[in-house]
């Protein structure tokens, strides 16, 4: 990989979303990294900032078209933060040409294609790659994410439901098949494009389920449970639309199987994640909200053990768009060339 002034040179396809436009902003503050080209499959040619005038005087060039063999000239690794179906196709022509990718999408992370194809409606991506693309939840896989080309980034619901249940799942702490998720995200979750789900009107001062039982994030939840756990795990999952721009809350409950206590749990999680700074283990009934991770990469977890009905509560938030989506990219760029996991990565929640 050239390093040109001890900077990687990166490139963001997808760059006009959500992800995409929140990767320019983490970047662009990134020491290591220099955003070599910003990329429209639908306005190329024109300047970011005239669509995005908060990026005036930041990022001057103009957008860039998708085209492989150019991004592979002017960039070394590049953010893949297209819709899923989109990265399927066009992930595979980004690693021929010899680019390290991050892919943001749903596309890569299931390693069987059949449930690919059940949950998202598309034709799966090739195995080779699916087995090749190493999932990056990086306070879980780290390890795995080191030295290699190919980091499928997790989903942002998922990364704030595994975070919380992994380590008590690890321990043997509550029962694999008692898991029941209430998940909770801002509107950005859905993306830039409008619907008739995210239309104001139709969400303000509203609050609403959505693909109860049928989220596409079901899979690949139960397939890092299965994972860690070492025996099928399923969960129930209820994906809720909130009114507020930024944020996700999962509320998880789970039977136990001992008679543990909340201090136990939160001994537990702060020894399994000790030494990684993005993830914060609440003290004794200080429940974490979104808003105090708002705008930063941080997941913070907290617990209530109820003795009464043997089971426990785990509240675990983040902001989707950073932890649950480009910061942990980024996160996993950092892991992937070598670096410190926290660099550019180290900002405080914007409060209030
Ligand atoms: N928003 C979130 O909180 C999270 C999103 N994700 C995932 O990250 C990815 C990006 O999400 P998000 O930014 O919210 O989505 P958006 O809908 O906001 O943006 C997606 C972008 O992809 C680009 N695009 C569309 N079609 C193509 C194409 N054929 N070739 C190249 N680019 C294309 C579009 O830009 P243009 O038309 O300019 O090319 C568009 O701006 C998705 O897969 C999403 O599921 C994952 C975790 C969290
Ligand atoms: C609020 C909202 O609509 N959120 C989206 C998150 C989708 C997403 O991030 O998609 P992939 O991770 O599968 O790529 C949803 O529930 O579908």
């Amino acid at each position: 990989m050239t390093e040109t002034n001890n900077k990687v040179r990166v490139a963001i396809i997808g760059s006009t979303g959500y992800g995409g436009v929140e990767l320019i902003r983490l970047l662009q503050a990134h020491p290591r990294v220099e955003i070599t080209s910003v990329i429209s499959s639908s306005t190329a040619g024109v300047p970011i900032s005239d669509g995005f005038p908060h990026l005036t005087n930041i990022i001057t060039r103009n957008l860039d078209g998708v085209h492989p063999a150019e991004i592979a000239e002017v960039a070394d690794l590049v953010f893949a933060a297209t819709p899923s179906g989109v990265s399927t196709k066009l992930v595979p022509e980004l690693l021929d040409a010899g680019l390290k990718v991050v892919d943001l999408s749903g596309d890569f992370r299931l390693k069987d294609g059949a449930v690919y194809e059940q949950w998202y409606k598309h034709p799966a991506p090739k195995a080779e790659l699916l087995e090749k693309a190493v999932y990056g939840l990086c306070e879980v896989f780290g390890e795995e994410v080191r030295d290699v080309d190919f980091i499928s980034n997790p989903g942002c619901y998922p990364t704030a439901t595994l975070l919380g249940l992994i380590p008590a799942l690890s321990a043997g702490w509550i029962d694999a098949s008692s898991l029941i998720i209430d998940a909770k995200s801002g509107v950005s979750g859905a993306g830039r494009g409008t619907s008739l789900m995210t239309h104001y009107a139709e969400i303000n001062e509203n609050f609403k389920a959505y693909k109860v039982n049928k989220h596409q994030h079901i899979p690949e939840i139960e397939q890092v449970l299965t994972q860690v756990s070492g025996e099928p795990i399923t969960v129930t999952f209820t994906t809720q639309l909130v009114p507020m721009t930024r944020g996700i809350m999962t509320t998880m409950y789970a039977t136990l199987n001992g008679a543990y206590t909340t201090e136990d749990f939160i001994e537990l999680y702060r020894q399994y994640f000790k030494g990684r700074q993005f993830v914060r283990i609440r003290d004794l009934d200080v429940w974490p909200a979104t808003k105090e991770v708002s705008g930063s990469n941080y997941c913070d977890i907290g617990f209530a053990v109820d003795a009464r009905t043997n089971r426990v509560t785990i509240i675990s938030v983040i902001d989707n768009v950073v932890k649950g989506a480009a910061g942990q990219a980024i996160q996993n760029l950092n892991l992937m060339m070598g670096w410190e996991e926290s660099l550019g990565l180290t900002f405080t929640p914007i409060y209030p």
